[in-house]
């Protein structure tokens, strides 16, 4: 566990691995998850590569900030835990807004950036309207309450039907409402469609089949927009594959990076 300090509070950072010259990765969370999400995917991560993991404002053992930051805000937290850690450059792989994040760390730092995993992300997540309204549901009926109604939109039917589904649930619950309720605030307010053309860098897009936040048509669209990238689509997973197929989520990472490496 690591601590830095930031103009906004203390983040929380966890890096894994270690070796000097290997691969390594930097993972970005989704809403209302914290770095925990990944811990399936690190664990098989092969040997000699790195990992460094990060809990955003609000989230996880990160302390809240006030409302009022952007997306490019939550980049350049990614790009000051990368220089706290000693990471030049790194493979960036972000899920949903964590994609988001990672699609502005490529146009805003492409140098530190040797590739980008984007699973279940798009440039735009969702219309403004749907945010302001859940932030207006969550201000009004507090984070346990919303919680049941978000899960399907995180995982397809076959994790709902696991007992983990409701240990996310949970942590979901208990998410700082004050942090949860800026970072959909930032969402609302972001829309890159117009500079995708712009991220040279190599790109592997997830999607799944059974995603209802970024549905398999807008995880396509990403790929296509993206000068360089390949698509992968599960067919059993929703909004979180890193959670619900940890295995089949490395493969497609490992293959991709290796690709790019080699
Ligand atoms: O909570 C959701 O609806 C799913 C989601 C949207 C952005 C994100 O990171 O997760």
């Amino acid at each position: 566990m690591q601590a830095l300090t930031c103009d906004w509070g203390t983040m929380h950072l966890r890096a894994d691995g270690g070796a000097e010259e290997g691969t390594t990765l930097v993972f970005i969370n989704s809403l209302g998850t914290d770095l925990r999400m990944w811990d399936e995917v690190v664990a098989r991560l092969p040997e000699g590569w790195s990992s460094l993991r990060m809990d955003k404002r609000g989230h996880g053992l990160s302390e809240t900030a006030p409302e009022g930051y952007g997306i490019p805000d939550l980049a350049g937290d990614v790009l000051a835990a990368m220089d706290h850690a000693g990471i030049g450059r790194a493979v960036i792989v972000g899920c949903s807004i964590g994609g988001l994040i990672a699609q502005h760390v490529a146009l805003m730092a492409p140098e530190r950036v040797a590739g980008l995993v984007l699973s279940n992300t798009a440039p735009m997540l969702g219309a403004a309207e749907g945010w302001h309204a859940r932030i207006d549901g969550v201000r009004a009926n507090g984070m346990a309450a919303m919680a049941e109604g978000i899960l399907p939109r995180w995982f397809g039917p076959r994790m709902l039907a696991r007992p983990e589904a409701a240990l996310w649930r949970t942590l979901l619950a208990r998410t700082d409402r004050e942090g949860y309720i800026a970072t959909c605030a930032a969402i609302a307010g972001t829309d890159i469609t117009d500079r995708l053309g712009e991220i040279a860098r190599p790109a592997l897009v997830i999607g799944g089949k059974h995603d209802l936040a970024t549905p398999p048509d807008v995880v396509e669209k990403l790929a296509r927009a993206l000068p360089r990238a390949d698509l992968v689509m599960f067919g059993d997973t929703g909004h979180l594959p890193a959670i619900e197929a940890p295995a089949d989520f490395t493969a497609a990472l490992v293959t991709f990076v290796e690709r790019i490496n080699s």
